[in-house]
């Protein structure tokens, strides 16, 4: 089989499916993405995927190419994984990596072989790519088939090896079949597959991660109105989460969410709900994006209202860049956000993340970089937990002792014991906590 896009998700999944046995070519256009992979380095951190790579690297199961064509001569079962971003300036997503995965396998396919997307695409899109598949292919036994992709980013390997269900959407028993062979081992296991058509698996994607994110923003908008009343979210998150209708997962208030999905998916949904003109049903989605965006500057505000009124001249150490620990990644990270504005407004920013430093460099070259919590936080007038990596938040109190120049610390993510801090000597705020 191959993998079109070696991406988060695609060198996840290329490496994995060697792991259940396959041979698999890893496809990309990038050159320097492609090199890196073929000598076993993951070129982003993912926990777990750099040994898998290595080991089907070393035993030729899994290789690499920047040729379609190559692909198309290589596999039945084509994924295509690669990336859906949101369109410059608007809400839609932008699905020109798509139409051109489809625009150079599909010449080449002239034998039976099932393309498989698993992209994050808007409902409508398989229909389409299938009309432009069969009109491309030279063979009348090509087809399509949707099976989006729920791994999150720092169990990706997990997620990917054990998910806890399987989406299908199929336009004949033969494209059924072809990927229950595919994910057996999964299916024997006891996981749930579900087969259905192409816009239901299209959508059920998009209605899952609106639902986390609407589920974040919620316990945001709690978390405005503990501030006001002096209540604590994380105690109601607690209680409320104890319901298991509710469940207490996806209820941890803070900075809000961020990455490659969740914030570019909602929009996505909205704006193409909005063509389809049932832009009514998601305009909900609308304000789970604006709870989430208030969060970022409700930081900025609290880290000004420390600093007693303005930034404007002060240092402040920021611990933190990733969208979220266990992650390199920084596509519309929360955390450099922030650090960002705060620059704008006067600080001078010093950020530390255990291992999203280089990209975040690469976006935003302007803030300082350190090589360590402790670098980050020395001369600073207020420190900021911003991402909650498990460095951090095992933090003693006492290892910043004598470095910061003032004992203030802002816990965006909940993630410190405040008890602990204030015991300790520091100011210590949160959000939604009082
Ligand atoms: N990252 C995740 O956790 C995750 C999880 C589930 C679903 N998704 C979805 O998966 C898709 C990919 O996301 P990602 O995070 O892996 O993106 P990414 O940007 O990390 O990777 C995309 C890759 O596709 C490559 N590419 C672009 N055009 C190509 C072409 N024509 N042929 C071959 N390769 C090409 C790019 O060079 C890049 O390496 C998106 O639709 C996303 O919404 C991502
Ligand atoms: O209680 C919570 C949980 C998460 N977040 C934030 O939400 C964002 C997203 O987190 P998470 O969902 O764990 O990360 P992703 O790797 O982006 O995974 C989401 O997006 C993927 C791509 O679509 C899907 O496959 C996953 O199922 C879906 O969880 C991050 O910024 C988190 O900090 C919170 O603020 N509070």
């Amino acid at each position: 089989m191959t993998v079109f896009g070696t991406g988060y998700l695609g060198a996840t999944h290329a490496a994995c499916m060697a792991e259940l046995g396959f041979e698999v070519l890893g496809v990309d256009v990038d050159e320097a993405k492609v090199a890196s992979l073929r000598e076993g380095r993951v070129p982003f951190y993912e926990p777990d995927l750099e040994p898998l790579l290595q080991k089907h690297v070393a035993s030729g199961a899994l290789r690499f190419t920047t040729s379609a064509e190559e692909a198309a001569a290589f596999g039945d079962v084509h994924f295509v994984c690669v990336g859906t971003p949101q369109r410059k300036g608007e809400h839609a997503a932008d699905l020109r990596f798509v139409d051109s995965v489809i625009e150079s396998l599909a010449p080449h396919l002239d034998r039976e072989a099932l393309v498989v997307g698993k992209s994050t695409v808007p409902v409508g899109t398989a229909q389409r790519l299938a009309a432009r598949l069969a009109e491309l292919a030279p063979s009348d036994q090509v087809e399509l088939a949707w099976n989006p992709e729920f791994l999150r980013e720092g169990f990706a390997v997990e997620d990917t090896l054990r998910p806890d269900r399987l989406v299908v959407g199929v336009a004949s028993e033969r494209a059924e079949k072809v990927l229950r062979e595919v994910y057996a081992t999964a299916i024997a296991a006891g996981t749930p597959f579900l087969v259905t058509d192409f816009p239901t698996a299209e959508l059920v994607k998009v209605a899952a991660n609106s639902f986390l994110a609407t589920k974040i923003s919620f316990i945001n908008a709690m978390a405005e109105i503990c501030e006001a009343t002096g209540a604590d979210v994380t105690m109601l998150a607690d209680a409320i989460g104890h319901d298991a209708r509710i469940g207490r997962r996806f209820l941890n208030a803070g900075l809000g969410f961020g990455g490659g999905c969740l914030p570019k998916d909602i929009r996505a949904f909205m704006a193409r709900a909005g063509e389809l003109g049932v832009d009514q049903a998601v305009t909900f989605l609308r304000e789970v994006d604006a709870i989430n965006m208030r969060r970022r500057g409700r930081v900025v505000d609290l880290a000004r209202e420390v600093l007693g009124g303005s930034v404007l001249g002060t240092r402040i150490g920021v611990l933190g860049a990733a969208f979220k620990p266990n992650s390199d990644d920084v596509r519309d990270s929360p955390a450099l956000n922030v650090a960002g504005q705060l620059q704008l407004q006067g600080a001078a920013v010093t950020v530390y993340d255990p291992k999203a430093n280089g990209t975040a460099r690469a976006v935003f070259p302007t803030l300082g970089y350190a090589e360590s919590a402790v670098e980050a936080a020395t001369g600073a007038d207020v420190v900021l937990l911003l991402t909650e990596w498990a460095e951090f938040t095992q933090m003693d109190p006492s290892a910043l002792e004598g470095v910061v120049a003032q004992r203030r610390i802002i816990d965006a993510r909940n993630a410190l014991d405040p008890a602990r801090w204030r015991d300790a000597g520091w100011t210590y705020r949160s959000l939604g906590r009082p």
